[in-house]
Formats: C-alpha cells, structure tokens, sequence
C-alpha cells in the first residue's frame, strides 16, 4: 500500500482561481482530506498562509515571506530580518516612489522579514536601490519582493520536513513562479501550472496544460494512489 505524498503548495497563481484571484474554493476539501502533511509555501505574509490552513482545516505547515519565516506547527524561525528591506523601502521613497498598496497596508503590516511592492510600481530603481545594499527583488508575477538572498522557500520546506518527519523525495510540489524553483529542487516531484513563469517551468518536471487550481487539483488526481 502505498499513501498520499506530502504535498508543498504555494498559493498565488497555484490555489487560485483561473482568472487569477482569490482561492479557488474546489481546493478546500481534497486538502483537508489529505493523509498525509501539507506544506503551504508561499511569498505572503506569515498571517495569510496561517490563516489559509486554520480555514481549511489542516495543521499550520507553512513557509511565508519566501522562506523568509517558517512554521512547523511547533516553533517559527526567522532567516533574514525586516530592517534592511525597510531601508531600501525608505530609500524608494525618499525618491519619489512607494508600496502601492496605500496608507494603511495589510500587505506589509505583518511582513516580517521583507516588503512587498505592488506591480505597478517602477522596478529599475526599486532593483538599484536593493542591489547596493546587497538585497534582491523577486518578482512572483503578484508582487515584487525585496529581500534578503538568503532566505527561500525549500531551505524552509527542509526544516519543516525534518521537524515533522517527512521525506522530501517522496513530496509532490506544485507552483507557478521564480519564488517556487527553489521547493522544485528540494522535492522528489514538481509541477509548474500552465499558467507558470519561464523560470519555473524550466525548473519543474512536468508542466501542467491546466491553469492555476485546476493545475494543482490535477496533480492531486494523479499523485494520490490508486486502490
Ligand atoms: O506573495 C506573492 O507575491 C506570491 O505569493 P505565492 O508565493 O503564494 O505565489
Ligand atoms: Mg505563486
């Protein structure tokens, strides 16, 4: 008997509607019927996939902020530090630019270790103002990330793979961006929907024909074991 693989899921372009935004609702059942962990990895503030987890009934597994902050359902860690993204943030400012997300942003508001600028905004500075302080900005296709180098989600998928017991060659990974080549590489297995960047289709095994949740719940289809 073989059973369900772990699962590493990122959530923006992967547990999305086909048009783009917002959780596709057909996820919510077969996730919470999973048998075995699953990880949410994601470019988004800690709160969200926390929240994300809690709502569809499963333990909180969870890589945010690009790895930035990882959760095993016991203790969280954090690899890099807010203040260095909040300086090139100040700097971006200071010459005229900002977040795009308005005044008060929830985006940021509980974003621990980098900041995320709305796509709207320009990235040539926003690149030359991180790159002399020694950060990078990461462009997931929903936002651009300023952050540290060091952090990424499939060194924070190990940690959580160690804490709770579970076999990364075993794990089944799905996402749709640069931010997601890293938990490609940590997995036995991995899927880039069809909606997917350049990048991350390159760095996947297979590429899905389906877009967004209908990608992932495609791959669920074909990695859960037949009796
Ligand atoms: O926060 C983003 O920009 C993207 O989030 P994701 O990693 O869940 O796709
Ligand atoms: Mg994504």
């Amino acid at each position: 008997m073989t059973a369900d693989p772990p699962l590493a899921l990122d959530i923006d372009g992967t547990l999305t509607r086909p048009d783009r935004w917002g959780i596709d609702p057909r996820v919510f059942d077969p996730l919470r019927d999973w048998e075995a962990p699953v990880v949410i990895a994601t470019g988004k503030a800690f709160p969200y996939p926390v929240a994300l987890c809690h709502f569809i009934g499963i333990p909180e597994l969870v890589v945010a902020e690009n790895g930035g902050v990882v959760y095993t359902g016991d203790d969280v860690f954090f690899t890099a530090d807010r203040a260095a993204a909040q300086a090139v943030l100040e700097e971006y400012r200071a010459a005229g630019y900002d977040t795009g997300w308005g005044a008060e942003n929830t985006v940021n508001r509980w974003r621990e270790t980098e900041i995320a600028i709305d796509l709207e905004q320009p990235i040539g500075p926003l690149r030359e103002i991180a790159a002399e302080r020694g950060l990078e900005v990461v462009d997931t296709g929903y936002a651009y990330h300023v952050k540290d180098t060091t952090p990424n989600k499939g060194d924070g998928l190990e940690t959580i793979a160690e804490h709770v017991g579970f076999d990364l060659a075993d794990t089944v990974a799905v996402g749709d961006s640069v931010n997601d080549v890293s938990t490609f590489q940590a997995v036995g297995r991995s899927f880039a929907v069809a909606n997917a960047d350049e990048t991350a289709k390159a760095a996947a095994d297979e590429v899905l024909e389906e877009r967004h949740a209908d990608g992932t719940l495609a791959v669920l289809e074909r990695v859960r074991p037949t009796e």
